[in-house]
């Protein structure tokens, strides 16, 4: 069966799941997009020739509602799907992609026993490389996660992980390609200041990152091992690791993963504050 999926929220995360589904063979009619910037509603329509509508268009016989905007737009999404007539018999699950917010957040928010699976994806959604890990709500039953797995594995790679493990997966999955741009941008740098055109530096290290990357996933080797087979005894790459431990690489990943977790953790603290009763939440669940 070909499930209508519902995206409210069509900015970058939003847009690559698009992007990645339709790529993957999904029918544009199954996909359907609410956005609340209308130039931004009018792209992803002309691009993608999927509908643009409004949320209560939208998650009609919509099986999967996927919610991708930032944490602070979400109770205003919450509220909206609240208003949202749902007498249909659509059986319906709501998968978010917020980084940071519990799913119980949304349980609470929904009606009661509204089954809901907490998602942190990245954008190569974008090119059907994404890495996702989810976990499921109280209420989602395991049809409903074998559903949202064979969506999200239609664009990548899945993990099913306890939801206590999630700030250290937006950590290192979520916000890892940044990380790794990050690396792209400050090698082509490097290659310029050695003085190979900006041009020839973007190619190299384009490739360099592209073949790395397949070998990390496709030669069944470590990256310990990987590493060890280009530092020939006393060569080019043990002086640039040297100097690369040196700066701090090591210390550095940990403390940046370290504060990402930290922020993930932080917004949820904050939701559940503004959940609780007495402190000016809705106080249910
Ligand atoms: N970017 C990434 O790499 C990743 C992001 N995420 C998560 O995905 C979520 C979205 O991030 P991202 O795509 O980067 O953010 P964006 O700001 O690019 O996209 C969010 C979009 O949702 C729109 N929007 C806001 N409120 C509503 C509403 N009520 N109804 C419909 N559309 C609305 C925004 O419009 P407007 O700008 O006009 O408000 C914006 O276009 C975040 O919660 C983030 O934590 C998770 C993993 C990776
Ligand atoms: O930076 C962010 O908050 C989002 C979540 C993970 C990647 N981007």
């Amino acid at each position: 069966m070909s499930e209508r999926v519902a995206i409210i929220g069509g900015g970058k995360i939003g847009e690559a799941l698009v992007a990645g589904l339709l790529s993957s063979g999904k029918p544009a009619r199954d996909l359907v997009v609410v956005e609340a910037s209308s130039e931004r509603a009018e792209e992803i329509a002309q691009e993608y020739k999927v509908l643009v509508t409004d949320i209560a268009t939208a998650v009609e016989n919509a099986q999967i509602v996927v919610i991708a905007v930032k944490p602070d737009a979400v109770d205003g999404v919450l509220a909206e799907l609240g208003k949202v007539d749902d007498n249909n018999d659509v059986e319906r699950v709501t998968v978010t992609l917020v980084a940071g917010l519990p799913a119980a957040k949304y349980e609470n928010a929904l009606p009661a026993g509204s089954p809901v699976i907490r998602v942190m994806s990245n954008t190569p959604l974008l090119v059907n490389e994404a890495m996702s890990a989810m976990s499921a709500g109280r209420y989602a039953t395991e049809e409903q996660v074998q559903t949202v797995s064979a969506l999200l594995g239609a664009v990548g790679k899945v993990m099913v992980v306890p939801e206590n493990l999630m700030d250290a997966v937006t950590a290192i999955s979520g916000s890892g390609p940044a990380y790794v741009f990050l690396l792209a941008e400050s090698m082509i740098d490097a290659g310029v200041s050695l003085g190979l055109t900006r041009a020839q530096a973007a190619a190299l290290a384009r490739q360099t990152i592209r073949g790395a990357g397949a070998m990390l996933t496709e030669s069944g080797m470590t990256s310990t091992d990987l590493r060890a087979a280009v530092t020939s005894p006393g060569g080019t790459t043990a002086a640039a690791i040297i100097e690369l431990e040196r700066a701090g690489i090591r210390p550095a990943m940990y403390a940046a993963t370290a504060a990402a977790a930290a922020r993930s953790s932080q917004l949820s603290r904050r939701s559940e504050l503004e959940g609780s009763p007495g402190n000016g939440g809705d106080g249910r669940g």
